[in-house]
């Protein structure tokens, strides 16, 4: 059974494929939060952005089986869009604790392209074609490789140097945004200093919320 908070079709935000036309779907549940706001404070990852209890928001629900939740996704791509390759990204929460072999199989026969934001903590299925992993704090990486690194910046816990020499293709330093914590603190310009002393490094900014979609 996978439980589903949202489904929705959008533009990726993040990272090296920002613009790009999406199908999010986000999975309910993570291993470094339980997602309430009591149990912040000592979480494993304390500075979340997201909402990902339960099933019930747009387009959620508990699917049976790999072939519904395929159609499900299937069903919110737009139709007559033949030269562009469909594209779904699996988020939550944390993905890798639901997203599976037969999920993928599915979507590929579909002719879809299969992303994934993951915390980096558990080791992904295989199949996926665009993999981004976003280190938190403290918790140790099980995934070392992969399309991109998106740190999210500052963490006392996970500094830059600790991830440069791992194998992926992109490194992206992402502002912590601090509203959901109700803080204020100028990340933007503290990742923007960072990048430009360490070139290595690119600036990704989360269009969606500056652009105020979802
Ligand atoms: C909500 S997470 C879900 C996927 C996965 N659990 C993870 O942490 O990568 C989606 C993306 O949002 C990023 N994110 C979460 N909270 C954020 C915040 N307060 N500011 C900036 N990015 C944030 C995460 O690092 C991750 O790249
Ligand atoms: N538009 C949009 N892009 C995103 N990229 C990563 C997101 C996420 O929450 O995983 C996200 C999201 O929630 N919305
Ligand atoms: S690991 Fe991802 S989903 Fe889980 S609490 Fe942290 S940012 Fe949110
Ligand atoms: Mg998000």
């Amino acid at each position: 059974m996978y439980h589903v908070k949202e489904a929705f079709y959008t533009l990726q935000g993040e990272g090296a494929q920002a613009g790009r036309a999406s199908i999010f779907c986000r999975f309910s549940g993570c291993n470094l939060w339980s997602g309430r706001e009591v149990d912040r404070a000592h979480a494993k990852c304390t500075f979340c952005d997201t909402d990902f209890i339960g099933t019930d928001g747009q387009n959620g629900g508990r699917f049976a089986t790999a072939a519904e939740l395929a159609a499900h996704i299937n069903a919110l791509w737009p139709k007559g869009s033949a030269n562009a390759t469909p594209y779904v990204v699996f988020t939550g929460g944390e993905p890798l604790l639901q997203l599976d072999t037969p999920l993928i199989d599915k979507l590929h026969q579909q002719g879809f392209e299969v992303a994934v934001e993951t915390n980096g903590t558990l080791l992904p299925p295989p199949g996926i074609d665009w993999l981004c992993v976003s280190p938190k704090g403290s918790n140790p990486l099980a995934i070392t490789q992969g399309n991109e690194l998106k740190l999210v910046y500052p963490q006392a816990n996970a500094l830059p140097p600790a991830f440069e020499d791992l194998a992926f293709t992109h490194f992206f330093l992402q502002p912590m945004d601090v509203s959901p914590l109700g803080l204020q603190s100028d990340t933007i310009a503290q990742a923007t200093d960072y990048c430009m002393a360490n070139p290595q490094w690119r600036l990704t900014l989360q269009i969606h919320k500056i652009a105020g979609f979802d």
